[in-house]
Formats: C-alpha cells, structure tokens, sequence
C-alpha cells in the first residue's frame, strides 16, 4: 500500500498525533502505532524519511475487529513542533502561492474533539498557530517588497480597495474598526497610523466609504497584548522581487448550524463580552450572510456581504484576529474545556496595487483561508445536552458530508469513474470545495485551483471508534489486514510427506492413500483460502457496520436536534400565545377598572352634589337685574308708543307719564287703552321696587329658590301686547 502521489487529490492530507496531556495519568490504552518508514538501502546516507502510514489497532474486546492501516502524505508524531508542522505540511508554498502565483490556499484541520485542531491552527499563550505564523510570513514578504516604508491605508486607498471589490463587502482600516471596537483605552497600539480624524489627515480628500461602523466596546484581552513571538518564521519570507505596495485584507465568518456569521460583525454584546460566557441557549439574532456569485463575480461563489479590515502590520492582523475570536461560540463539553462549536474560516488576503499612468489604482491578489473544523463528538463522550447536543448534530452531519466528499477525492486517485465530488450538500463542503474546480472560464482568466492542505489530528490515547471514522475517510490510502489463524491445514500436510520420505526414502507404495491425501489437503488448501477470503469481507461488512452505526449516531442527533428545534418553536409559539392572551386580559382589566372609576366618580359626584348644591346668587342676580332692566326698557318704549298714540289721538292734551303713577284710575277712560296703560305702569312700578329688593344682599337661604320667585314678576308678553298681535 502507498499513498498517491501528492498531486492526485484535492487535499493532501497530514496526520497530527496529539501529545498525552498528562502522560502519567493516562489510563486509556494506545490504539495507534506509527509504521516505521523503511530507509533506502542504496544510498545509506540519506535520512530516514518521514512516516507516512499508521496501523489501527482495535481494542482487545470481545469484537473480532480487522486491523487497519491508512496512509497520509506525511505523519507528525507526538513531539513534532508547531514549526515543524507548519514548515513540513508546506505552508510556506501555499504562501508562495498567494502571494506570487495566483493560487488561493487553504488549511483546515479535521479531527475528533479535543484532538488538537484549534491548537494547530491558532496556537496557545506560548507558541504560535499556522494562522499567526502565515501572517507573519506574509507580512514579512510583503514588507521587503514595498515601495515606501511608512505605507498608510489612506480613505483613498480604502476606497480603491472597496470599489475592487467583488463580494459587496464593507471595508474599514484596521485603525478605525479597532478604534471603535477597543475605543481610546487602547495600550499598545500607539505605533498605528493616525485615526481619520486626525489633523494629519484633514486635508486628505475623505473618499472613505463610510458605512455604520457600530461594534459593541471591549476591554483589550490579556493575549492581545501579549500574544506569542514563537516559532520564529523570518527563514520563511518569499521574495517577492516586484516593488509594490500591499494591503491584507482579514475576515472572518463562522459556520454554525450550517449557516455563514461574520465574526468581525456581531449584533449583540454579552455581559461579559465573551463567547464562552454567552449561553448556547441566548437566541442568535445575527444576520446570516449568503454564499452566492455577485454581480462582480458571477461564475464564482463569495460569502456576501463581510466585513473586511485593513491591515499594514501584522500588529494590526493579530489584534482583528483576537476580535474575531472572542465572538466565536465554543463551549466547555465534557471532552474539552474550550469547545469550537462552529467551523471558524480565518480569510487573509493579500492585494497587490499597481497604478496606471493616469494615477488609478488596480489591485490584484488571492487569498488564504485558514479553517479551524469544530470537531466530530459522541454525546455519550462529549456528555452534551439540549443545544449543545443540537450543534454537535449539525457538526456531525458536516463532518459526514465532509467525509463523502474526501473519500470520492480517494476515490478519484484510485481511478474509479465516480460522479462530481458532492460538495453541495452542506455550506461547510461548498465553502471548503467550490474553490478547487474552477471552470474553464475562470481558468483561462487566470484562476487555478486553490492549494489545499488538510491536517487531521488523532489523540491516540482518546476514542478509538470517533478516530478510525475520521481516519477512514480523511486518509489517502487505506489497507485492512484480518490476523491470521495460524493454518491447521499446512500442518497436517507437512507431516505426511515428511513422514514418507523419511521413513524408507522411497515413495510410499501406497499411491492411492496418498493422492487421496493430496486431495484432502488442496481441499483444505481451497477452504482455508475461502476461510481467509470470508474474513476479508466480515472486516470489511465490519466496517461498513461502524460507518452504518457511525451514520446513525449522526441520524439519532439529528433527531434530538429536531426534536430540541420543535420544542424551541412550541415553546416560542406558546410563550407568544401566553404574551397575547395576557395582553387580552390585560386590556379587558384596564377597561374594566376604567369603567368602575367612572362609576365611581359618578357616584361620588352624586353624592357630593345631594349634600352641596350651591348656585352662586351673585350671579343669577344680575343675570335677573338685566333681564328685569331689559324688559323695564321694553316697557317704556311701549309706554311712550302708547302715549304718542294717545296725543296724536286728543292733541290738546299734554303727555301725562310723570302723573300715571299719581292717578292710575284716571286713565281709565273710553279710549280703550288706558287700562293698557295702566297696567303696563303697576308693572314698571313693580319692577322697580324688584330692582330694589335685589340691590340688597339676599335675605333668602341658599337653597331657597330665587328663581321661582322672580319669575313671578317677570313681565310676560301677552301683559303688555296689543290683543290682536297676541
Ligand atoms: N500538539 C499539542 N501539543 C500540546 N498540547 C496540545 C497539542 N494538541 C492539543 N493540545 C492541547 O489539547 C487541548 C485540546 O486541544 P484543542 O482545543 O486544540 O482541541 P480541538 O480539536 O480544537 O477541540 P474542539 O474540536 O472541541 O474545538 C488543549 O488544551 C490544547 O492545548
């Protein structure tokens, strides 16, 4: 068995063995052993080359299980390096890659939970991951290579920057996005360009895109500050012998529950502003973004709309990469204390500008995508529960699909006609895949298929049926071997013939006995073949029966994930129904009381009105003085119409008004309208002594009614008319 050569598949895939984290504590029993790699015998002096294979051996249970072996570009034991992995996996051509041949690259890791990926891929407090050391690479490389010295991410740049890009991005300059994530208190980064409102920059004409920067405020992390310098990669840079300047763009996105999140956007700020501490039970109200062709790029995929920060320094890069990190949910599950619980894309790319004669800027560049792969777990291992079980489902079903697709990558090595590699079926695979075949379009545009590397790292000393599933479909080569019984049929055909040679050194005169013999042994010979062969299949059935179980492990999480998503949606659906129903009732009561007060209120004024009704006798005397006084008006008027009458009637007679009072029985006379007369004056009489009686104050009681009264002496019409107007 070989592994193929490196070029075949999509991804060459190398093996990461994890160092036990307490050696003396260990109980477990160590089910993998590393194949020695055979030195050339020719030439004694080269080095042992690296191992590439390694042999699985099953538990001793009471399971018959077959031996494995499977066959990686390369194996890294126990002691290798963080440095020895990234130099040996070829790190620094996938570098080489981005920056000077046009290539996208990718690095992802797969493995068992707790197996040692995120170590790989971002390090720990004292020593560097593959992202921070092909950071420093390329800042290294592009440093050499640029034109000025003090190169400044202008408003003008940025907006050049953005105008290139495709994939309906927004773009800020690591200054201000860390600005306004860390605000002013914000040590250690001093030797940043200045702030866009800086004096510097006041004259800068702002062509700077400004959409909403709003990110929610963090105190700097102690690893911000005091992020490794180990290994050293100097030895590393490419030489890049164009002078040109370069911008690294740094995003980041999480694949969680098989949806994108930007991790440089998030929309909601914990207490404590880490993602450890945000509960998986908090409800995600981030907006997923989409894996889609955009207007600028049509025959390929981008996650659409990032956020993408601007970096000159590699600084700067660490300290957007510690942003990005905080917000990637992981969790404490029973096989590791700090948990992915998403697939974490780390996206650096590095943009060339060349400008033209007229002073506009072009940028070309390729990007290296780190990914961190949340790890395959076993609820019963992991001790998961509720929507911590619920994401390990979703993980395992990627990781299943993963799994599909990088054994048709084996299988396409192996010659075998199979059908496109199926990477559509889950965000994870289109993300990781899309890249790898490009069309012949984007080919003759210049556009190669990414350089990809995938590390799988294995725990030993961890669960045996969790690693040898992932080992089956990461590796490149596979073998499996059934331990031999040891022939029962070969013994017995050896002592016959032995015995008859050495009994008379003659061939026995018994011919017959002895073909018959040699009949029974090749039957046996045939038998024990076939016995051999059956056991080949069993191992394999037995095989197939560990990827069938495997499966349903996936498929009996996936319906705990359902059945947890229902009862989230019931419970939702309830709480609102209760809210609305709460809300009615609410609205019934506030009615009801309302209508209650009114009564109440009515009630009361009742009873307040029943002990005091007070009428104000200022007013309703005046009121009756000029009513009194108007119709007092009126009265003389009509006295003064019907003694003009009367004189026109009887001209030598003189007007006797004053004297009416005097002898009202002398008006009566045959006129006819002297008892007119007369009344009308007993009136005007009566209405001034009323006029009188009201200049005093009231003798009367409140409650008496001096209304009933009055009207008494209110002049009615029909008084003082003519008849015929009544
Ligand atoms: N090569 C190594 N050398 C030293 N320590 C290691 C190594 N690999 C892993 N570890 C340690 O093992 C623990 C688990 O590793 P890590 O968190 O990287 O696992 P993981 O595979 O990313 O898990 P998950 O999928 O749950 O996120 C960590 O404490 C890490 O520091």
């Amino acid at each position: 068995m070989s592994s193929k050569p490196p070029h075949a598949s999509l991804f060459q895939v190398y093996l990461r063995l994890r160092p036990p984290m307490n050696p003396r504590n260990d109980e477990n029993e160590r089910f993998l052993t590393v194949e020695t790699p055979q030195a050339s015998q020719e030439e004694e002096e080269t080095p042992v080359p690296a191992p590439t294979h390694i042999t699985l051996q099953p538990p001793n249970d009471t399971r018959k299980r077959a031996i494995e072996k499977f066959g990686f570009t390369k194996v890294f034991e126990e002691h290798a390096s963080q440095l020895d992995v990234f130099q040996d996996t070829g790190m620094e051509s996938i570098v080489r890659g981005v920056l000077r041949e046009g290539r996208d690259g990718l690095v992802a890791t797969l493995g068992v939970t707790g197996s040692g990926k995120s170590h790989t891929i971002l390090g720990s407090k004292s020593e560097r991951g593959m992202t921070q050391m092909a950071l420093d690479v390329i800042f290294r490389s592009i440093e050499t290579a640029r034109k000025s010295d003090n190169f400044e991410i202008s408003p003008m740049i940025l907006a050049s920057l953005t105008a290139s890009d495709h994939s309906e991005s927004q773009l800020f300059s690591a200054q201000s996005f860390l600005d306004a994530v860390y605000g002013d208190h914000n040590p250690g980064r001093s030797s940043r360009a200045p702030t866009p409102m800086s004096p510097s920059r006041a004259n800068t004409p702002s062509t700077e895109p400004t959409p909403a920067l709003i990110f929610p405020r963090r105190q700097p992390r102690e690893r911000a500050l005091t992020s490794p310098r180990l290994p050293i990669v100097s030895h590393l840079a490419v030489d890049l012998s164009s002078n040109a300047e370069y911008v690294v763009l740094v995003s980041m996105y999480e694949v969680y529950n098989d949806r994108i999140f930007d991790l440089l956007s998030p929309s909601f700020v914990s207490s404590q502003g880490n993602a450890m501490s945000r509960g998986n039970a908090q409800k995600d109200r981030r907006r997923p973004l989409l894996f889609k062709p955009t207007e600028g790029s049509p025959d390929r995929k981008l996650v659409a709309g990032l956020r993408k920060i601007a970096c000159s320094s590699y600084e700067d890069a660490l300290a957007i990469l510690d942003v990005g990190l905080t917000e990637r949910k992981v969790t404490g599950t029973g096989a590791n204390s700090v948990s992915s619980r998403s697939h974490g894309f780390f996206c650096l790319e590095v943009k060339k500008m060349a400008s033209k004669r007229n002073g506009e800027m072009t940028w070309s560049g390729n990007t290296l995508t780190v990914v961190d792969l949340a790890g395959s777990e076993r609820a019963r291992t992991a001790k998961t529960a509720g929507a911590t079980l619920a994401e390990a489902g979703k993980i395992n079903e990627s990781l299943m699909y993963l799994g599909q697709c990088l054994q048709m990558q084996s299988n396409l090595q192996d010659g075998v006609k199979t059908a496109l590699v199926p990477y559509r079926q889950c965000k994870l695979t289109e993300l990781l895949f899309s890249n790898s075949f490009p069309s012949s379009n984007q080919m003759s545009r210049g556009q190669y298929p990414q350089k990809a590397i995938m590390i799988v790292t294995a725990d030993p000393l961890g669960d045996y049926n969790a690693t040898s599933q992932i080992l089956r479909y990461s590796a490149l080569a596979r073998e499996v071997t059934v331990p031999r019984v040891p022939s029962l049929a070969g013994s017995i055909a050896s002592v016959p013939s032995e015995r008859g040679r050495s009994i008379s050194g003659r061939i026995s005169p018994n011919d017959g006995l002895t073909e018959e013999l040699e009949r029974a042994f090749a039957e046996i010979a045939r038998l024990t073949k076939d016995c051999h062969n059956f056991a080949i299949r069993l191992a394999e059935e037995e095989i197939a029966r560990s990827e069938a179980e495997h499966r349903l492990q996936a498929a009996e999480d996936r319906c705990v994930m359902i059945e947890q998503e229902v009862r989230e949606e019931c419970w939702a659906d309830m709480e609102e129904q209760v809210e609305a129903e709460r809300r009615r009732w609410q609205a019934a009561w506030d009615e009801q009381i309302g209508r209650h007060d009114d009564l109440v209120d009515k009630k009361i004024e009742l009873v307040s009105r029943g002990f005091d009704i007070y009428e104000d006798p200022q007013s309703t005397t005046h009121e009756r003085i000029e009513e009194l006084e108007s119709e007092n008006v009126q009265l003389r008027r009509r006295l003064a119409t019907l003694e003009r009458e009367m004189s026109s009637q009887s001209p030598t007679r003189k007007p006797r008004t004053k004297q009416l009072p005097a002898s009202p029985k002398g008006l009566s006379n045959g006129l006819g309208r002297a008892s007119e007369i007369e009344n009308a004056m007993q009136r005007v009489n009566q209405l001034n002594i009323t006029d009188a009686m009201f200049s005093q104050p009231s003798p009367m009681p409140k409650l008496a009614s001096p209304g009933k009264k009055l009207r008494k002496v209110s002049t009615r019409k029909w008084d003082l008319a003519p008849e015929n107007e009544l």
